[in-house]
């Protein structure tokens, strides 16, 4: 395993809500040498840079917070992107493409030329969207271009199945898949609670399943008519996604990545390592879900070819 945490960088690119909560996990997590914090608020960015810096000083952290540009960012190990508008309350992920597709058009001119290997990761939404268009727009490999997708979306899934069978959430295996947003569904059929299909680890009748993909979906709207945004849940998976790649650990993880097959990207399972996305895992889904997968790839789809429309891209 590349010991690389003390020289790596990672820039974060939209300090808001989200952003920070990427950057005090990554702090945590001791993940790399130093995090660049990039936002077109610089006086907020300043006062998120000495906030978070004082997370640095507990400890014996060996990770450095400072601000940096547009150019820098393009240099570093990682460039997070999370600058966006949010969704407002009753609002879908899809309905924020029109004001972020701008954004991200801005953010990676600025970056540009990249570092050759600089991994890109998409957090802002509707985050299978902008990934599809940042893999067009950066011109790097379709397999350094990847969005945080449904990890978050298993995460919840998994913390739902670990109260019901009593089990930690590590040793529940169980995805969402497709979109990160509406059309997102429960790959029931390869769920396993520490190796054993869920039909037998949860007997029928324990839950219903329609119920709990339903709370799984709606978890984002809850939190955000609550408190106006969501940001520990996918600082964490940043953090996650970030210690794979810059310690090459191979983990199969339910990233938004490019698949030929749908001609846009979405989540099923990867193996995650510092060249982002090293091989697809095929996935033995039933039909049902075979389906759905393929209706949720319709529904990005359409949303793809209007943004193009109604954009430069
Ligand atoms: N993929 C996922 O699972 C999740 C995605 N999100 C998404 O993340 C995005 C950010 O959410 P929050 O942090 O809550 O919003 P926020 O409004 O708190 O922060 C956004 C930040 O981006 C900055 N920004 C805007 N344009 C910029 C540009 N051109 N360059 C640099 N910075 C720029 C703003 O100044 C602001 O500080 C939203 O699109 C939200 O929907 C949020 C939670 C989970
Ligand atoms: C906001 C969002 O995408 C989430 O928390 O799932």
């Amino acid at each position: 395993m590349p010991t690389n945490k003390l020289t790596s960088r990672i820039a974060i690119v939209g300090v808001g809500d989200v952003g920070a909560a990427a950057v005090f996990a990554l702090i945590l997590s001791s993940v790399c040498g130093q995090i660049l914090l990039v936002d077109t608020k610089e006086a907020f960015r300043d006062g998120q840079v000495l906030d978070l810096s004082d997370a640095t000083h507990r400890g014996n952290s060996s990770t450095h917070v400072r601000a940096g540009t547009y150019q820098e960012a393009g240099q570093c190990d990682i460039v997070v992107i999370t600058a966006g508008a949010k969704q407002k309350p009753g609002e879908s992920r899809l309905q924020l493409i029109g004001r972020n597709i701008g954004i991200l058009g801005s953010v990676i001119s600025g970056m540009k030329p990249f570092k050759q290997d600089t991994i890109l990761l998409l957090v802002a939404n509707p985050v299978d969207v902008l990934t599809t268009f940042a893999q067009e727009i950066s011109g790097l490999p379709k397999a350094q271009v990847i969005g945080s997708g449904t990890f978050l979306d298993s995460i919840r899934l998994r913390g739902h199945l670990a109260e019901k069978a009593e089990v930690a959430a590590s040793s529940i295996d169980a995805y969402v898949l497709g979109e990160h947003g509406d059309s997102q569904f429960v790959a029931w059929s390869i769920a396993t609670i520490g190796g054993v299909p869920i039909d037998k680890a949860l007997p029928a009748g324990t839950f219903d399943r329609r119920e709990l993909a339903e709370s799984v979906k709606s978890t984002a709207q809850k939190i955000i008519e609550a408190k106006g945004a969501t940001s520990y849940g996918i600082g964490s998976v940043v953090a996650s996604i970030c210690s794979s790649i810059l310690f090459d650990k191979h983990n199969v993880r339910p990233i938004s990545h490019w698949q030929q097959d749908h001609d846009c990207c979405l989540s099923l399972p990867v193996v995650l390592g510092r060249k982002g996305v090293v091989r697809n895992l095929p996935l033995p889904l039933d039909d049902e879900e075979t389906k759905l997968l393929h209706e949720s790839a319709k529904d990005l789809r359409e949303v793809i070819d209007g943004a193009r429309k109604n954009s430069e891209y």
